[in-house]
């Protein structure tokens, strides 16, 4: 690899933030480390900068320790990455407002690694913004970690429509937290006690209701729909939560102390799953325009019952694949995968951005 060095911005300290550091640090003395300088690394409450390049590592130590003492810092990405160059902002939050910009940072020619779903994966209006500052300042929106954590999913639907083929259907489990509870929960142990179990190894989202409730995977069915070429609404999405209303109306920190409202409602589907020799799964739904998201009683010869730990796996039906449709399976939360999906997106922008893309 050689060509320009491609600046990068960091946003987020978390879970899957400091494992984009971490891998940043493994390639420091790599030609492919090389060709990254990272300029910027920030959380709510510290912010890093170096025009000449900070030391991954050194963010990784300092930011996640930074003290939390009242309101947050004003954090600028944008200037740091300053007017000219190669310049890539990653995403590695979970907000709403950072996701708001991501149009207006593609407009300002910085390319967008992202593995928040809230901006493509929510209003048409913020997803239609995002390909339409894509087209007129030919930058790049790497979206590779939103659905499946990076597995071939974006990628595949892309190439099919590329290849001159309609997408008539698609069908999976696509959260990697709701896969892993459903893969464990037998009844031996209280669901909330594995929901704790999933959120301290990373797969949930910070408020795991995020996930329970279905709206992340009402995120990802719609960032699949889209690319998929239906243009669709969210609320075009049928969602069924599983979380009971006394649990939703609680603010974030009262939720860890009532998990325990799950269990009862998920012992009894789970017993009546078992009656009919069926497993629970958590599955969305496209076709025709229309999908839906919810728990499912699936037996076990059902395509989309397999798998086991955090996988995905989802099915896809297009004009060649009719009858038989394309199935994709493999782990879709977790901070190792969902860093290097990102860092894959970077470095594809940056191949890019010189004309020299890299295959896919
Ligand atoms: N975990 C997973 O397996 C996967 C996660 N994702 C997505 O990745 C994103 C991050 O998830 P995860 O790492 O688990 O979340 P965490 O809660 O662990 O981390 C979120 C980080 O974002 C920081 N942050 C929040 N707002 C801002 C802001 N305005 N500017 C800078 N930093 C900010 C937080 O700062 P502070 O530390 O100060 O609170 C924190 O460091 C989410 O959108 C999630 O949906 C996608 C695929 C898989
Ligand atoms: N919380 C999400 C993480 C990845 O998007 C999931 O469980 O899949």
């Amino acid at each position: 690899m050689s060509g320009p060095v491609a600046k990068v911005a960091l946003l987020g300290s978390g879970t899957v933030g400091l494992a984009v550091l971490r891998r940043l640090a493994e390639w420091q003395e790599s030609p492919r480390g090389q060709q990254l300088r990272l300029v910027y690394a920030a959380n709510t409450r510290l912010a890093l900068r170096d025009a000449a390049g900070l030391d991954p590592l050194d963010c990784a130590n300092r930011l996640p320790n930074a003290p939390r003492n009242g309101a947050a810092i004003q954090s600028d990405p944008l200037a740091a990455l300053g007017k000219d160059g190669i310049r890539i902002l990653i995403d590695a939050t979970a907000d709403a407002a950072t996701a708001s910009r991501h149009a207006a940072c593609l407009s300002a020619g910085v390319h967008v690694a992202t593995a928040c779903k809230l901006a493509a994966g929510t209003s048409l209006d913020q997803w239609q913004a995002i390909d339409d500052a894509c087209k007129r300042t030919s930058t790049g929106f790497g979206d590779r970690a939103t659905v499946g954590a990076g597995l071939p999913l974006l990628r595949s639907i892309r190439e099919l429509r590329a290849g001159g083929d309609h997408i008539h259907a698609i069908s999976g489990v696509m959260s990697g937290s709701l896969a892993w509870l459903f893969h464990h929960f037998d009844g031996s142990r209280p669901f909330s006690e594995l929901v704790r179990e999933a959120r301290d190894k990373g797969f949930t989202e910070p408020d795991p209701r995020e996930d329970l409730s279905g709206e992340d995977v009402r995120r990802k069915i719609l960032i699949l729909a889209r690319s998929a070429g239906f243009a669709i609404e969210s609320d075009q999405v049928e969602v069924r939560s599983l979380v009971p209303a006394e649990l939703a109306r609680l603010s974030p920190g009262e939720v860890d102390a009532s998990l325990h409202l799950l269990d009862a409602p998920l012992a009894s589907l789970l017993a009546s799953a078992r009656a009919e020799g069926c497993s629970l799964r958590f599955v969305a739904r496209l076709k025709e325009g229309k999908a839906r998201v919810g728990l499912e009683k699936l037996c076990p010869l059902d395509a989309l019952h397999g798998g086991g730990g955090t996988d995905n796996r989802v099915a896809i039906w297009s004009d060649r694949y009719r009858d038989q449709p394309l199935v994709i399976q493999g782990p879709g939360a977790g901070a190792e995968v969902t860093a290097a999906a990102l860092l894959d997106d970077v470095l594809h922008l940056r191949a890019m951005a010189i004309g020299r893309p890299l295959a896919a």
